[in-house]
């Protein structure tokens, strides 16, 4: 299972999360959100991230002259489409700066069953996307809203990886590991403060993860290994 924290406004977070060996750390550039950071913030945060550990941008509904203002002035990874954005927008904007990306899709127990989130996936598959994230639906925000949604609505047979968010944290996480999903993704759940993360509870979350990191394996011995 891999593990993304979210939601980095200090340095000392950042470092503290790699020291953990999070396997990705992502900045807000969503001005709204009591987490946004501006670029040159998130230059010094990214500029911290060590080699092997990927930062995310979480983007939300940005047009085409800031997302290059963005790449510009910031290294990061992989782009996290976190609103309205439609499959053929995120691969054309991604493909405009040379990023892969992700599209968080919010779920509603009102509107979806798992064939219609599997549906969805497989459109922006085929659009391009790298993985899903699937959060939950809020009517007032985009997320980061501390939400669980019924993972029951998350399809078995996904197009691809899914990385489950929603009111995550180091109490509930060890439900999620026998769910058909890729990796985790946390913000609410480590923080003492918005935008201000708890070194203890990043702690707790990754100790519950990775745990078990080779029991749960689904990779078989390769057949040409000598013993
Ligand atoms: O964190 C935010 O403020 C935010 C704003 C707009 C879109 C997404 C946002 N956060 C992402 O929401 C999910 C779930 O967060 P939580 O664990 O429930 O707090 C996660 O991907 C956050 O990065």
């Amino acid at each position: 299972m891999h593990v993304k924290f979210c939601g980095f406004t200090q340095l000392s977070d950042v470092q503290t999360a790699a020291q953990l060996g999070a396997d990705a750390v992502g900045l807000v550039f969503y001005p709204p959100s009591p987490r946004a950071v501006t670029l040159v913030q998130a230059k010094t945060l990214s500029a911290s991230v060590p080699a092997f550990m990927s930062v995310v941008a979480l983007v939300v509904n940005m047009h085409q002259d800031e997302l290059i203002e963005l790449v510009n002035t910031v290294s990061f990874d992989i782009i996290q489409f976190h609103g309205d954005e439609t499959p053929e927008q995120c691969q054309q904007l991604a493909s405009s700066i040379n990023k892969r990306w992700i599209k968080a899709l919010r779920i509603n127990a009102e509107q979806h069953t798992p064939d219609s989130v599997r549906a969805q996936i497989d459109k922006f598959a085929a659009a391009g996307a790298s993985s899903i994230l699937l959060d939950a639906y809020h009517p007032a925000a985009y997320g980061g809203t501390g939400q669980r949604f019924d993972w029951n609505l998350i399809p078995q047979d996904s197009s691809l990886p899914i990385i489950l968010a929603g009111g995550l944290d180091a109490e509930n996480v060890a439900a999620t590991l026998d769910l058909p999903i890729y990796a985790v993704d946390v913000s609410g759940g480590i923080e003492k403060d918005k935008g201000k993360k708890d070194a203890a509870k990043m702690r707790a979350f990754m100790k519950a993860v990775k745990r078990d990191r080779w029991q749960n394996a689904t990779l078989s011995e390769p057949s040409n290994l000598s013993s």
